[in-house]
Formats: C-alpha cells, structure tokens, sequence
C-alpha cells in the first residue's frame, strides 16, 4: 500500500485516501485565483484541469500534517544492541513554509539504544522523516523535529538528525543560488555531552 495515499489510525494503515481529509474544492478555487491574478487563461485547454490537479497535489504533498508522528514508531524491537544505529542518506523532499517551493536532499539519522537496547525498524526513521516532510516546513523545524520525537519514543541515550538540502526559492527566485546547500543539524542527549560520540558520528555521517 502507498503509504501517502494513506492514513495511519491506531497505528495502523488504512486505505483512506488522503484527498478526504482536504478540502480539494477550495484548493481548486485558489489555484483558479491564483491562474487568473498572474495572468492567465484557467479556462484554456492545458489548464482547465490544473487546480484540481494542483488540489491533489497538495493533499498528497501535505499528507504529512494529518498523520501522527508517534504511530510511526509504534514497531520497537529488544535487541540489547547498545552502539550506534545510524542511517544515512535518507531522501527528504518538502515544501518550505515561506514560498510553498521545494527543498530537497538527504537525512542522516543515528541514535544509541537506550539501557533497554530498545530499537526501531530501519524504515521507520525514513517513515519519521516522510511524515514531517509532507507538512509546510523550515529545516531547521524539520531537523528537530526527528530527533525530538526518536528521543521521547525510543528513549535512547542520544540522538543525532543531520539534514542537508538545497531550498528551490534560493535557486529559481530570489538570490538565484542554485547549489548551495543547507546543512542542519539536532543532538540530543549522549551526542550533546560526549563530544567524542558525537565527532564518531559526524565522521560516519560525512564519509561518502
Ligand atoms: N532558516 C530557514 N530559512 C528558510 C528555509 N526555507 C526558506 N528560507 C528562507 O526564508 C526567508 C524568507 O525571507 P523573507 O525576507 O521573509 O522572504 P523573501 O523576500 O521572499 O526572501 P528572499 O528569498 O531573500 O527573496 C528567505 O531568506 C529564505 O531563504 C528554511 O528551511 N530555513
Ligand atoms: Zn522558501
């Protein structure tokens, strides 16, 4: 099952489609607006059936804010591993909350389990990142975000979240700087006071 045409109930999957849980005719509306105020013709050919396209669009790129971030990491495993987990190169793909235009790159994520050796399923921390992707963001927002939530969910001894993205409303708009990238980062417990975990860390995440 596609997971973003989908919601998470009880921790489980349903086949809801997300387009229920927008309100697609006001979107369309918008958008409608939008086409005439810059100018063009909403009712040409090409573009006769763009705002509803548009309103599908946003409720699939969207998806993220009627989903609950907890159920994602509802899978936890006793593993009595108790050294790092770390998993790089994770796709993020969202939409800044400034100019709804995209940014796009990768997260890397790693976490030491917790006395219990508590851990997650390795696609959970891309799930994690899926769902707080798919909501108007700031990377900065984003980056935090994960980590806070692996720490109250996993309680492990620390968490590292690194994001590097390249924003499009640098590139097409604006300043116009294609290429550059944004790098975020949130440490939390063990990795905020052991220097030492946290350099073995940033090692791991920057080798390519
Ligand atoms: N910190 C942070 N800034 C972001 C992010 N995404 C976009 N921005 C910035 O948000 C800022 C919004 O600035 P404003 O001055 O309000 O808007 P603007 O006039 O469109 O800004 P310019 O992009 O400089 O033309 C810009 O500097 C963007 O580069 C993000 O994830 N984190
Ligand atoms: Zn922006």
């Amino acid at each position: 099952m596609d997971y973003l045409a989908a919601r998470l109930v009880d921790g489980k999957l349903t086949g809801r489609p997300v387009e229920e849980s927008v309100d697609l005719a006001r979107i369309e509306k918008a958008v409608r607006e939008i086409l005439i105020a810059v100018g063009e013709d909403p009712d040409r050919d090409g573009l006769m059936r763009t705002p509803a396209r548009v309103a599908r669009a946003y409720a699939e790129l969207f998806a993220g804010l009627r989903v609950d971030p907890g159920q994602v990491l509802t899978t936890a495993f006793e593993a009595n591993h108790e050294e790092m987990v770390l998993v790089r190169d994770i796709e993020v793909m969202s939409l800044c909350e400034h100019h709804l235009l995209p940014f796009r790159g990768v997260a890397h994520i790693g976490y030491i389990p917790g006395d219990d050796g508590r851990i997650t399923g390795l696609s959970k921390l891309a799930r994690l990142v899926e769902v707080y992707a798919r909501r108007p963001q700031v990377q900065e927002r984003l980056t935090s975000q994960i980590a806070d939530l692996l720490m109250e969910r996993l309680q492990p001894h620390g968490v590292i979240a690194v994001l590097e993205c390249e924003h499009m409303c640098m590139a097409m708009r604006g300043i116009q700087k294609a290429g550059a990238k944004t790098i975020t980062s949130a440490v939390r417990g063990l990795f905020k006071r052991d220097a030492k975990s946290r350099a073995e860390a940033m090692t791991l995440i920057m080798a390519s």
